[in-house]
């Protein structure tokens, strides 16, 4: 097994500490090790990447460190601390393809709300100004599941932030949107950025990846092949598998 202790950067603050760390995190189904032992630290108000070729695993990571499956070794911490739900309702995500209640688009967001405890007044205030955000607001009362696949995205995208979270992930959040609603989303997501969320987010778009990263994860297999600095990485691939992933090639191991 191969021990991947990969450090990201912290460029304000060297001692900052990490928001998320994953400590010999490992991940086995099926008979197959599909996380192998990665240790590795998300940093407050960065936007980090995840990236590699189908199947390397970015998936199954973002689940991790979100909690939503249970590592098979090591273990994921939030500020220090084991993910409890406390932690959870700090985070946020946001998937490939969007999950809609059968409910009005105003409701999806308020139940988000009533989850977290928000109820009342405050409720119908902050639910309304996410709308407007995501320039829903005069599909308040539509159902949500006859929105279009943009428009759908942008709500769920809203549904996350409505929460206020520390930390966002996404999910390849525009795989199938076309260019004008790509640029709507990640208009959203800097938005949150630039008020202080961190972000974690899987892309197979390299024209995305400049516009929208600091660092990145780079998975290959399973494992942790290179992180750092974007523009590090893009400028210098250290690894094998970096290199012919951005050069559009199929990696074959030696
Ligand atoms: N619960 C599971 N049980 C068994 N295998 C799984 C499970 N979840 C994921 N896998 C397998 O793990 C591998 C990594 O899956 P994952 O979805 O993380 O890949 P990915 O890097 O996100 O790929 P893509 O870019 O195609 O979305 C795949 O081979 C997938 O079939």
């Amino acid at each position: 097994m191969r021990d991947m202790t990969l450090d990201m950067p912290t460029p304000d603050c060297a001692i900052a500490p990490a928001l998320l760390a994953c400590e010999g995190l490992s991940f086995e189904a099926g008979g197959k090790r599909l996380i192998d032992n990665f240790t590795l630290a998300i940093h407050p108000g960065r936007r980090t990447l995840i990236m590699g070729p189908n199947g390397a695993g970015k998936s199954v990571l973002l689940r991790l460190m979100h909690g939503l499956i249970t590592p098979t070794g090591g273990h994921v911490l939030w500020q220090g601390r084991p993910l409890d739900r406390a932690a959870r309702h700090a985070q946020a995500m946001v998937f490939q393809r969007p999950v809609m209640l059968r409910r009005s688009v105003l409701a999806n967001l308020k139940f988000a709300l009533t989850v977290r405890g928000i109820t009342g007044a405050a409720r119908a205030r902050q639910a309304t100004e996410a709308l407007d955000l995501a320039r829903l607001g005069d599909m308040a009362r539509r159902p949500a599941r006859v929105l279009s696949g943009g428009e759908q995205q942008r709500l769920a995208l809203a549904r996350a932030l409505v929460c206020q979270p520390r930390l966002l992930f996404l999910d390849e959040p525009t795989s199938s949107l076309d260019p004008a609603s790509t640029r709507a989303i990640e208009d959203l997501i800097n938005a949150a950025h630039a008020r202080g969320v961190s972000i974690v987010m899987v892309t197979h778009d390299l024209g995305q990846a400049r516009r929208m990263g600091d660092d990145v994860l780079f998975l290959q297999n399973g494992t942790l092949a290179e992180a750092g600095p974007l523009q590090d990485v893009l400028a210098a691939p250290k690894t094998a598998a970096t290199r012919a992933w951005l050069e559009g090639r199929l990696y074959t191991a030696l």
